[in-house]
Parts: structure tokens; C-alpha cells; sequence
């Protein structure tokens, strides 16, 4: 069996939908109700033309046999077994064998031979249980020789409206079936694409994004500032003794009071604000189409709710941050030249003894862009 992830598996490295444990489980059980409406609408088709056949009690018996019992029949056994998943394969190979041997046992009537077949392999197909279709080959050909061997290979391709319309809905209802099952799952991976691309890009402990993303964001910004002449700015916040709290009362409090000062940064954002962590204990807020005048207002808020901040984890620590502020001028060629002015103003910050804001100096004569 080729299996996602089975030790000495060939296909290793091909991904399944199965490859967690509960998907294979809950295989039978998903299985169980496409089994069921296939199975019966193609008696359906099946019965239409034993009608025209005027078949005998054998092939009737096989008839309802397909369409209401094995289903059931098929889904207990699987359910039962100690390996579902496996179990569950063998009956879908079953099921295809079964498909096959009513090609000749309905001398092949052309519409609905082609149709079983078609359906029973786009079913083995969707699954996407590696090397299943392969599997179905040998038994279905039997299948088919058997069935045409109890029939003498009787020949009557010609499928009656009667026939024809009993194979609608089993066209109708099974391909909206498998593409409703389709979307399902595009709508999933979807999710969790989102779900994955969000993780990588986030930081863990603080919820800010990471800093080669923030990078990304504040080099968009500072080519707008460039291109379109529209103000931005940039703070860059540390968080004062910090080492003091790891030192104190060990990395598990210090990375509580991380995540605490990232969820008060998230809090006073602006839209449009990109918050990112810098470093250990360092962030750096970039601020599009904001004049120095609201960055500060926002970074001060943020200031003055670190001052308040209690942490269980480090209740005699006097929290504070130092912030460095710089808006983005025409003499920033690189995003570097932008931090190195937001950097200048925080290092300003802690000199001037910590828990303060400084805006970077302006240089005579320096414009916007
Ligand atoms: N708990 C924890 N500590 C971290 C993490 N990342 C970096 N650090 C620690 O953060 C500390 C930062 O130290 P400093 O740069 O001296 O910061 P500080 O104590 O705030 O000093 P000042 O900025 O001068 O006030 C270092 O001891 C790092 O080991 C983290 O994810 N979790």
C-alpha cells in the first residue's frame, strides 16, 4: 500500500489528504454516503435495463444486492475491521469490480457500461489514495470476464430513452455530489493556507510580525514616500532593563511581559500601522501617511500604557519603554538610513535617562522627499 508517511513506503514524500491518522480512519464513514447514492442511483440505471433485458431472478437479486445491500454491508465490515483504512480500500476496489461486472451482465448497454466505469474510476480517483485506480484493474477485468462468460459476451449496445433517462440523475446528482465534496475541500486548504501564512509571518510571544515582513512593509512605505511624496514615520521602541526581568524572575516572566507589551502595542496601532518585532526586546512601528505630530501621539500612548502595565510574574519591576521617532525624509535613500535616524533618537532616549520619547533631529534645510 503507497501511503503518506508509512516507514519504507516508495511514496514517501507524496502528500495525501490522508496523511493523519483520523483521516484514514474516518475514511468508511465519509465514503459511506457516496457509496450509497452512487450505488443506488446506479441500480437505477441498472434496473431499467434488466427490465428491457427481461433478465432472470439471479441478476434482480445481484441488482438489489448492489443498490441497497452492499453499501451497508460494505461500510459495517470496514467499520468493524482493526484497520478501516485499509479495510475501506479493498472495498473500494470491490466496488469496482462489482461496477465492471455489470458491463456484461447488461450486455453492454453502451450509456450506462461507459458511465459506471467513468464514475466508479473518477471515484477511486478522488480519493486520492495513491496507486488506487492501478489496484481496481486486475479485479475489474475479471469481473468482467466472469460476467461475460455467464452471458456468452451477449452484445446489445443500444441504450433506449428509457435507459437514457434513468441515467440522469445518477449523472446529475453524482458529479454535483463529488463537486460539492471538491469545494469543500479547495475551501479548506484555502483556510489553512491563510492559517500558515499568517503563522509564518507572526511572531509568536508577541503577535507582531516578524521582522523580515516588517522590513518588507517599510520598504513598500518609504518608496510611496519616494514616489508619491506622502509623509511616514517610524518608531523604534526597547523596553528598559528588560534583562532584569529574565535576570530576576527567569525567561518565562520576561516572556510574559513580552507578549503583555506586544497586546498593548496592537492595541494603540492605527490602521495601517505595521508593528513588527526588531529584536529580543525591540520593536518598530512603521507608520504610512503619518505626519510626525500623530506617530508621536500613538507612541506616546503607548509609553505612558507600558508605565501602567502590573506583571504577576514581575511585580516589583517598574515597566517603562524608550521610543525613538523619525519621519521619513528625501536624504532616506535605503530603509536603513530611516532606521539609523529612528535608532539615533532612541539611543537619545535611553541616555536621557529611559521611560521617554525623542524625535530625530531635522537636518537644516530637510524636506519630506
Ligand atoms: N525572555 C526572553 N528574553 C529574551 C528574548 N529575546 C531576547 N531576550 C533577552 O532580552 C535581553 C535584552 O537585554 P538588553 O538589550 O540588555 O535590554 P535591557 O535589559 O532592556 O537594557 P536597556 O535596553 O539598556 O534598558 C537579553 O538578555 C536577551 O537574552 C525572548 O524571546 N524572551
Amino acid at each position: 500500500m503507497q501511503e503518506a508517511g508509512v516507514p519504507g513506503s516508495p511514496s514517501r514524500e507524496r502528500v495525501t489528504v490522508f496523511a493523519s491518522k483520523r483521516a484514514r480512519a474516518s475514511l468508511p464513514r465519509r465514503i459511506y454516503l457516496y457509496r450509497s447514492l452512487g450505488m443506488g442511483l446506479g441500480a437505477l440505471v441498472i434496473a431499467m435495463v434488466l427490465l428491457e433485458l427481461q433478465a432472470g431472478p439471479l441478476r434482480w437479486a445481484l441488482c438489489i444486492f448492489t443498490g441497497l445491500a452492499w453499501p451497508h454491508l460494505a461500510y459495517q465490515w470496514s467499520r468493524r475491521s482493526a484497520a478501516p483504512f485499509r479495510a475501506e480500500q479493498r472495498n473500494l476496489v470491490i466496488d469496482s469490480a462489482i461496477a465492471a461486472l455489470w458491463v456484461p451482465l447488461m450486455h453492454f448497454n453502451l450509456l450506462p457500461s461507459v458511465l459506471l466505469m467513468a464514475l466508479s474510476a473518477a471515484d477511486k480517483m478522488n480519493t486520492d489514495i495513491p496507486g488506487l485506480v492501478q489496484r481496481t484493474l486486475l479485479p475489474s477485468l475479471l469481473a468482467l470476464l466472469a460476467g461475460g462468460l455467464a452471458t456468452g459476451f451477449a452484445f446489445e449496445p443500444h441504450s433506449s430513452t428509457a435507459v437514457i433517462l434513468a441515467c440522469l440523475p445518477m449523472m446529475l446528482i453524482h458529479t454535483l455530489m463529488v463537486g460539492l465534496g471538491r469545494l469543500q475541500l479547495v475551501r479548506k486548504v484555502l483556510q489553512k493556507n491563510r492559517e500558515l501564512d499568517l503563522l509564518s509571518r507572526t511572531d509568536v510571544v508577541t503577535g507582531l510580525v516578524l521582522r523580515g515582513h516588517w522590513e518588507r512593509g517599510a520598504v513598500a512605505t518609504l518608496h510611496d514616500v519616494h514616489a508619491q511624496s506622502r509623509p511616514a514615520a517610524l518608531v523604534l521602541i526597547d523596553m528598559d532593563g528588560f534583562k532584569l526581568v529574565n535576570d530576576r524572575h527567569g525567561h518565562i516572566a520576561g516572556d510574559a511581559l513580552l507578549r503583555k507589551a506586544g497586546a498593548v502595542l496592537r492595541s494603540v496601532l492605527r490602521p495601517g500601522d505595521i508593528a513588527g518585532r526588531y529584536g529580543g526586546d525591540e520593536f518598530a512601528v512603521v507608520c504610512p501617511d503619518t505626519g510626525l505630530d500623530e506617530a508621536t501621539a500613538m507612541a506616546e500612548a503607548y509609553r505612558a500604557a507600558m508605565e501602567g502595565i502590573a506583571l504577576t510574574q514581575a511585580p516589583d519591576h517598574a515597566h517603562s519603554v524608550s521610543i525613538g521617532i523619525a519621519r521619513a525624509r528625501a536624504n532616506h535613500a535605503r530603509i536603513e538610513d530611516w532606521i539609523n535616524a529612528a535608532d539615533k533618537a532612541l539611543y537619545e532616549a535611553k541616555r536621557r535617562g529611559r521611560n521617554c520619547l525623542v524625535v530625530a533631529s531635522e537636518p537644516q534645510g530637510a524636506s519630506t522627499t
